[in-house]
This record gives C-alpha cells, sequence and structure tokens, in this order.
C-alpha cells in the first residue's frame, strides 16, 4: 500500500460541507479566470475527465474531452479503433486540430488526452488558457485502471496477465518517456499533496471534489500572482512556450 511521509493533519474538509466549499471556491476563481479556458493534463486514469466535469458544472463552463472530440471528427467510435485502424501519429495529429480548434474559445473545461503533452504545438494552444497537471502516484493509477479495464486505452492494453502488474508496468514506461513534460503545466495538483494536508495516508481516500476544490484553489493562487503585470505575464508564456518547442 503506497505511504507518504506527512507531517501535517489539517483534515481541513471534514467539518465542512464540501460542496459548499466547491462553489464559494469557483466563485472566487470565476473572478480571476476571465473566461480563460481550463486544460487537465495528466497521464491515463488521473481523473481529467472526473475532475473536469465537477469543475466545470461548478464554474458554469461547457466541458469537452478531447479525446471524444477526435473520435467524432474522424468518425470513429473509440480512440482504441483509430489507434488500430489508422496510427497513433494520426490519432496525434487530430489530436493537435481539435486542441487547436479549442483554443480560440472561451469558458470551456478541456480534459486531454494523457498523450497531448508530448507535442510542442499543443503547448502553443493549451497556454491560450490555464492548465492543470493532475499529478497521481502510479500505483493509484494502476489501480484505477485494473479496476476498469485496459480495452478503451489502447496504449495499456493487454491480452493476458495481472491487469494491476500490466498497467503498472506499462504507466512506469510512459511516464519515463514523457519525463518533465506535464511539468509544463501552469499548476501542479499532486494528489500526495492533498492526502498530506488532509491527513490521509493514502491518496484513494480523496474524493475527486476534494481535488477539484484544490484545482481551483491552486488556479486562483497562480492567476492573481500572474496578472500582477500582464504584459510580463504575456512575455513569460512565450518564453516558457519557446522552451517548450527546443526541447
Ligand atoms: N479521486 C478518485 N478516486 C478514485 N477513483 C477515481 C478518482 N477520480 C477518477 N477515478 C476513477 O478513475 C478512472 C479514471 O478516471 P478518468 O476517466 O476521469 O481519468 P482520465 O484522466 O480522464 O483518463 P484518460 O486519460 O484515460 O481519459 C475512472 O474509472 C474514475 O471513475
Ligand atoms: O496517454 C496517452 O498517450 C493516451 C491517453 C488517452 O487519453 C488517449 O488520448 C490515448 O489512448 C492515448
Ligand atoms: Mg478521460
Amino acid at each position: 500500500m503506497w505511504s507518504y511521509p506527512c507531517a501535517g493533519h489539517e483534515n481541513s474538509h471534514n467539518s465542512v460541507d464540501e460542496a459548499l466549499l466547491l462553489k464559494r471556491k469557483s466563485e472566487e476563481v470565476l473572478f480571476y479566470l476571465n473566461g480563460r479556458c481550463i486544460y487537465l493534463v495528466g497521464m491515463m486514469g488521473s481523473g481529467k475527465s472526473t475532475v473536469g466535469k465537477i469543475m466545470s458544472e461548478v464554474l458554469g463552463y461547457s466541458f469537452f474531452d478531447s479525446d471524444k472530440l477526435v473520435e467524432q471528427a474522424v468518425g470513429m467510435p473509440s480512440v482504441a479503433q483509430i489507434f488500430k485502424v489508422h496510427s497513433e501519429a494520426f490519432f496525434r495529429d487530430n489530436e493537435s486540430s481539435v486542441l487547436r480548434d479549442l483554443s480560440s474559445m472561451r469558458r470551456l473545461v478541456v480534459a486531454t488526452g494523457g498523450g497531448a503533452v508530448i507535442r510542442p504545438i499543443n503547448w502553443r494552444y493549451m497556454k491560450r488558457g490555464l492548465s492543470v497537471w493532475l499529478d497521481v502516484p502510479l500505483d493509484a493509477l494502476a489501480r484505477r485502471i485494473a479496476k476498469v479495464g485496459t480495452a478503451s486505452r489502447p496504449l495499456l492494453d493487454q491480452p493476458s496477465g495481472d491487469p494491476y502488474a500490466m498497467a503498472f508496468s506499462k504507466l512506469s514506461m510512459l511516464a519515463q518517456q514523457r519525463g518533465d513534460a506535464y511539468a509544463n503545466a501552469d499548476v501542479r495538483v499532486s494528489l500526495e499533496e492533498i492526502a498530506c494536508k488532509q491527513g490521509h495516508d493514502d491518496v484513494s481516500k480523496l474524493t475527486p471534489t476534494d481535488i477539484a476544490i484544490e484545482s481551483l484553489h491552486k488556479i486562483e493562487s497562480f492567476v492573481i500572482e500572474h496578472t500582477a503585470d500582464s504584459s510580463a505575464s504575456d512575455a513569460q508564456a512565450e518564453s516558457q512556450i519557446q522552451r517548450i518547442q527546443t526541447l
């Protein structure tokens, strides 16, 4: 069982109605967001779709799942089929087109595909809004994925073997290949940190609402810090994009 050395025990949400806390936080964040889109990035199973839907509802934003938009654009029922009939490269090209189209819109929460972070051009699109990395320990990801199966996730799909062990080993390989790509996000939401703050020894105790609240909190801090001088923050974003493009 995963555990994290942790000193703080806030249990901050225990006595407060989570839904109320979420609502309050979203009202504060809306003021600072000014219609900017939110892009959730993270490994497969990190909760982008689950947490993204909660955030969009509470912010009054529209929710889009970029994998679903690629399926619609290509006219196929699943990402798995697109990989099989075409190729991963074909899927990635369509994923970039979808992100480009979304980037001209406002008031969206977008759950991106787990691999969207690997193409620098996608960061140019996502940097038009705010990006949030849901950083979830690999063993928790593998547990979640083993529970629902890997059929819909072609990079993890295995015909045989223990589902947890297979998912864990494939996710570890992908995480290694992707290196720091997720860390290009404006904000990192670490489940280990939230668990630690709440006095839990396991990230599986965290609800999607806990994670949505922390995401909004981190977005608010980021926006407050970066809107003090908006011309400086535009320049900062541009230099970050240039750096990503040279990697
Ligand atoms: N906080 C959580 N605790 C436990 N299970 C969760 C949590 N968040 C999401 N899940 C479950 O984990 C699985 C993956 O979540 P979700 O589909 O939201 O991830 P994702 O990041 O969108 O994955 P993908 O990149 O493959 O689309 C789902 O079965 C979901 O119900
Ligand atoms: O991590 C990845 O590379 C992927 C994640 C999924 O969301 C899909 O976009 C696809 O299965 C590839
Ligand atoms: Mg998803």
